[in-house]
């Protein structure tokens, strides 16, 4: 009981310490000469994310510091993700600019995809997206995700969030967890003995999270009956979807035999989409 008592006190304070060392920094700071801020856009798993205005190129950008209380982990996330990006160059994906330290702190500096994720319209703007304007989506999202996978990437967080329109353009951001093919993902970023690794990464992790991807735009246009009898159903019974696209999303979400790359889901995409 007691220490039941005081863990709960240590997590308490741990907590108070942690939002102290995180607090962003204010509008208006100056970082590195150089970099204005203007804007705090959101904390995440292991950065805070700012939008600021470069003094060299009177351009907007978005600059992302290492989570001070993530220590040499956070660290360790931010110069991955800088060398996935620096590798990437793609219209459609967030482009690497610079990174640097300053006062003892590690930033990426990249292009402020403007517009609007796909989170955003669907749960701000009430966006409803028909079963052939989500897989038109998704075949656009799907042209950027094969370049990254021809890089040998696997991006491993294909969310609603990190996926923006911008007009009629697309954009992937979001590149924090993105691995090497085949690379072991680590599960556990505690010390190094409680480091487990338990998968490496491979495309279907990316055609698995696309598959939810779909799910989401595809419930953008449900309205729920709320009978009783009706509330335990799965996607399957309540989307009303034609048997193609069931049958790709069973495959995506590895309920049957899963695609086995990104070619085999796309052909059947075609199939669907212009036959
Ligand atoms: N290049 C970018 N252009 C526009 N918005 C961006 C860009 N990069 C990140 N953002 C936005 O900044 C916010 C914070 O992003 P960040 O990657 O730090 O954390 P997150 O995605 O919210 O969380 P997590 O990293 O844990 O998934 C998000 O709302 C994201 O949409």
């Amino acid at each position: 009981m007691r220490k039941n008592l005081i863990m709960s006190l240590f997590e308490y304070l741990k907590g108070v310490y942690e939002a102290w060392i995180d607090y962003p920094q204010r509008e208006g700071a100056v970082i590195a000469n150089k970099y204005r801020i203007q804007r705090f856009l959101g904390i995440g798993s292991y950065g805070l994310t700012y939008i600021c205005l470069d003094a060299d190129s009177g351009q907007e950008v978005v600059l992302k510091q290492a989570k001070p209380s993530k220590g040499a982990v956070g660290r360790d996330l931010l110069y991955r993700e800088i060398n996935v990006l620096e590798r990437l160059r793609h219209p459609s994906i967030q482009k690497y600019l610079a990174s640097f330290e300053y006062k003892n702190k590690l930033y990426m500096v990249t292009e402020h995809v403007k517009g609007q994720t796909v989170e955003d319209l669907i749960f701000e703007r009430g966006a409803v997206f028909s079963e052939k304007e989500a897989l038109r989506f998704v075949r656009r999202l799907m042209e950027i995700l094969s370049y990254v996978h021809e890089q040998g990437f696997v991006h491993l967080d294909i969310r609603i969030p990190n996926v923006i329109l911008d007009g009629d353009q697309i954009h992937l951001i979001d590149f924090g967890l993105a691995r090497r093919l085949g690379e072991p993902i680590r599960t556990d970023f505690g010390s190094d003995e409680k480091t487990t690794l338990s998968r490496t990464a491979e495309v279907s992790n990316d055609l698995y999270a696309v598959g939810h991807f779909i799910l989401f735009m595809l419930y953008s246009g449900y309205e729920s009956s709320n009978s009783e009898s009706e509330s335990n159903l799965g996607w399957e019974d309540e989307l009303n979807i034609s048997p193609m696209t069931k049958h790709m999303l069973r495959k995506l979400l590895q309920i049957d035999p899963p695609y086995r790359n990104t070619q085999q889901f796309v052909r059947d995409l075609d199939l669907w989409l212009y036959q």
